[in-house]
């Protein structure tokens, strides 16, 4: 049954309060051949609302999404994995998860690349979400620039995998957490992938170094959970200013099913991996419920507990959006797991997460920096206007400039670091804290470890206590011996319990190898504990000594009845025959009871070996834990002292910056008085050169009424003029070469003689010229016409610097204002 969607399933990236839950669907897979063969019926139907699968009688669970058995890939995809790629796009984490039973079609919904066996519409969600991802960098590479990388690991066995990168050894690769708080692979290499076909490519070529193996529920059965992880990398291109850099993490992961050993027949390496799939998804169960749990929100949350968990901590309860993708069997047969899927998946919709587009921080400082020296440069650069007064498009500012952009630029390398200062400073408080989280976790670890270890001692003296009852019994054995008719099994058992207490080897046993494995745990701490005791108290016999005493009283081989002793463990002893019943009618009460106790005796050995077993891989669990978080405290411990170190070198840093700043500051104060002066010097050279220009042209051009505006340029008559300020100036003129051909030799008060030359009497300029002339006639017009042209050139060269220097002045004040 296809359940139809509804629109409101497509708002399935809906956040509030900037929290968003984890979306869960729910599919169905069709019978399978083995299922249909077997008759099997369908256990689950859905809701009208298609919302909610209904198990058994009336079990109704309501998730985000329910396909039914017919729902094709594209609608699942669609439905649960398009917005999460949409939203990868722009910058967010996403995760999906496939989880379900073995065979339950987690792989299928996933799927692992685009074979060519594989019909279009059967291909999973990877391929399609490859193809989703590279289209929309292609619709938006007019407005940003892209970076997409790759990984692919496997968890196996607790034990991280490079699947692109096999030869990688798995011990190289660690989970981390960076300065962000990010989960972090540490050793697994990514690919930089630049198209859809070489994604695939990838994808596939990991695939086929995946762990599975074939069971008796699936033949095609992963062994391992799979995360595959696409990193987007953007930088806008739109503002060429901000170098804003946004990295979104997509994992798709495809987790092992949960099975059930006896289902499964996973016998030898199956049974060990299917401890560990089922140790793993305890661990993200408890996790799950730690997180949808109201009461449990504020608890510890144990992402430790295994690297599955740890390697998806954003993705559960932190920065993601993640859908989880139940996978269900319909048939009856697989009604317990279907209902532990559902329930699992029940809990997980509870789970919310804190997703945020993922804003390099470096590049937000950058940008942030920029608009702040851009504000300051236009800042300093008016004030200095407004004191000097100046003309920005007149005058040399070359030097100004550059001094303004070494104070520029040291001010923001200057805020740089104090910045990085600050960022350090917090990742120290927040390695701090981590510091101290662990601290207590340790200390809570070590406790624990305590109660373990009273616990076990506790139990330790009770299994004295038993054993010593036992050897008790055994020094008693050969008084019975006359008496009472026991099993050759049961003293054959008795035999290699004493020589076991004794540590000596004894294989000849046929219970030996069966019972071996939990008698060891007896041996062990008793003989360690015995020779403790008989430290303390010498007169006490040990169990080892009374069971050594024994077995030499023994008769040393017994007939064996049989090998069914083989069941040691659950070995009872023998019954009086009738015979034997009439022989030992001396006690019979006496010697039954004896049976029973030890009987009891056993049981209670095996019984107190077994928690004694589960106490010990408890104690060495807790201790791997300890050690593990010792080395990740000495490990932020050493990160903790190196962000120390550098932080006190950037602000070792910071102080010499803000003296040097200060230095420069006050040289720039200078250097811009310096320029001011220079400026005001440069106009007036200017002004200068102007008026010899005019006064050349008006020589050149001979025409007698120029003297009337300026004739105190004629060359060698001394001119008294008029005087603006009530003053004498004399501007003398050296000779006259000929009429058009003049050299004009102004003294000092130049300008201020040019400018009141006008106001001097044209008459009296006349004759004076007329004079000159006379003498000028005498003397050569060749050199006269030399000298004219030696100041022209001086002339021409003065101002072409000038003209230089004001494009220069022009180019500077362009490029400030672009600034
Ligand atoms: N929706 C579906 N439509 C058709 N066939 C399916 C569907 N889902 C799963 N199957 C088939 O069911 C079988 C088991 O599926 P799959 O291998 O994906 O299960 P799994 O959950 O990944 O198992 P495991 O956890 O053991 O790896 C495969 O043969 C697959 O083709």
């Amino acid at each position: 049954m296809t359940v139809p969607l509804s629109p409101s399933q497509h708002d399935s990236l809906a956040v509030d309060d900037g929290c968003s839950s984890v979306r869960v669907a729910v599919r169905a897979r069709p019978l399978v051949e083995k299922e249909l063969v077997e008759n099997c019926s369908e256990c689950v139907s859905y809701s009208e609302c298609g919302k909610q699968v209904i198990i058994g009688a009336e079990r109704r669970f309501t998730f985000d999404h329910v396909f039914g058995a017919a729902t094709s890939q594209e609608d699942v995809y669609t439905n649960c994995v398009k917005p999460l790629v949409e939203s990868c796009c722009a910058g967010y984490n996403a995760t999906v998860l496939a989880y379900g039973q073995t065979g339950s079609g987690k792989t299928f919904t996933m799927g692992c690349g685009n074979n060519v066996s594989l019909l279009k519409e059967d291909l999973g969600i990877l391929p399609r979400a490859i193809r989703q991802l590279y289209e929309c960098v292609e619709e938006r590479s007019n407005q940003a620039e892209f970076l997409i990388k790759c990984a692919y690991v496997e968890i196996y066995n607790e034990e991280i995998k490079d699947l692109l990168h096999p030869d990688t050894p798995s011990k190289s690769i660690s989970i981390r957490e960076d300065a962000k708080g990010d989960i972090v692979l540490a050793g697994v290499k990514e690919e930089v992938v630049t198209n859809f076909e070489n994604m695939i490519r990838l994808l596939e070529h990991g695939s086929m170094f995946r762990t599975t193996g074939s069971t008796l529920m699936n033949q095609h059965s992963s062994r391992s959970h799979a995360i595959f992880t696409i990193i987007v990398e953007q930088r806008s291109i739109l503002d060429s200013a901000s170098n804003e850099v946004i990295t979104a993490k997509f994992h798709l992961v495809d987790l092992a099913g949960s099975e059930r050993v006896k289902r499964t027949g996973a016998v030898g390496m199956r049974f060990k991996e299917s401890v560990t799939i089922n140790c793993g998804l305890l661990a993200l169960g408890n996790v799950i419920s730690a997180l949808g749990d109201e009461r449990k929100r504020c608890q510890h949350v144990p992402y430790r507990e295994s690297k599955l968990t740890r390697m998806l901590q954003d993705s559960l309860g932190g920065n993601s959006r993640t859908c989880m993708i139940a996978c269900i069997s319909t048939a009856d047969t697989n009604f317990e797991e279907t209902l532990n899927t559902l329930k699992y998946a029940n809990r997980a919709r509870n789970i919310r997460n804190k997703p945020v587009i993922n804003r390099d921080p470096q590049s937000i400082l950058l940008n942030h920096l920029r608009q702040e020296i851009r504000a300051l440069q236009l800042e300093l650069l008016n004030s200095r206007i407004r004191n000097a007064g100046l003309d920005l498009a007149s005058g040399p500012q070359d030097l100004f400039l550059t001094r303004a952009d070494t104070s520029m630029e040291v001010t923001a390398e200057l805020n740089t670091l104090r910045l990085k200062s600050r960022e350090s400073e917090h990742e120290c408080l927040k390695l701090k804290d981590d510091i101290q989280g662990l601290q207590s976790l340790v200390n809570n670890l070590q406790e624990e470890m305590l109660i373990l270890r009273t616990e076990r001692n506790h139990y330790q003296l009770k299994l004295d206590e038993v054993n010593s009852e036992l050897a008790a019994l055994m020094q008693e054995m050969p008084r019975w011996e006359g008496v009472m008719d026991i099993s050759p099994m049961v003293k054959d058992h008795l035999l290699i319990r004493m020589k076991r207490a004794m540590g000596e080897t004894d294989n000849e046993g046929p219970g030996f190898e069966s019972s071996g494995s939990s008698l060891s745990s007896l041996d062990r701490p008793a003989s360690s504990d015995a020779a403790t005791r008989s430290e303390r108290n010498p007169s006490f016999p040990t169990v080892r000594e009374t069971a050594r005493e024994c077995s030499n009283s023994w008769p040393s081989s017994q007939p064996k009845e049989d090998h069914s002793v083989a069941l040691m463990p659950e070995m009872v002893y023998t019954p009086f025959t009738a015979d034997a019943k009439g022989a030992n009618c001396n006690s019979p009460d006496r010697t039954s009871g004896s049976n029973r106790n030890i009987n009891q005796n056993l049981r209670t050995i095996r019984d107190l070996e077994e928690r004694l077993a589960l106490k010990e891989s408890d104690v060495k669990f807790k201790e791997e834990t300890l050690k593990e978080a010792t080395e990740d405290l000495a490990r932020d411990e050493r990160i903790f002292a190196e962000k120390m170190k550098e932080i006190k070198t950037l602000k070792k840093l910071a102080r010499d910056l803000t003296n040097e700043r200060e230095t420069l500051m006050q040289k720039a104060e200078k250097n811009s008085a310096m320029i001011s002066q220079m400026s005001v010097e440069a106009l007036a050279k200017e002004d200068e050169l102007a008026r010899l220009r005019m006064s050349i042209e008006i020589l050149q051009s001979g025409r007698p009424d120029a003297f009337n505006i300026n004739s105190a340029c004629v060359p060698g008559v001394p001119v008294e003029v008029a005087k603006p300020k009530g003053e004498n100036c004399d501007v003398h003129v050296d000779r006259i070469e000929s009429p058009d051909e003049v050299k004009c030799n102004a003294m000092d008060n130049t300008s201020d003689a040019v400018d009141t030359a006008a106001e001097a009497p044209v008459e009296d300029l006349s004759e004076k010229l007329k004079v000159k002339e006379e003498e000028e006639r005498l003397l050569s017009p060749r050199k006269a016409f030399e000298e004219q042209q030696h100041f022209e050139e001086d002339v021409c060269t003065q101002s072409r610097e000038l003209r230089r220097s004001k494009q220069k002045g022009n180019f500077l004040t362009k490029c400030l204002m672009g600034l």
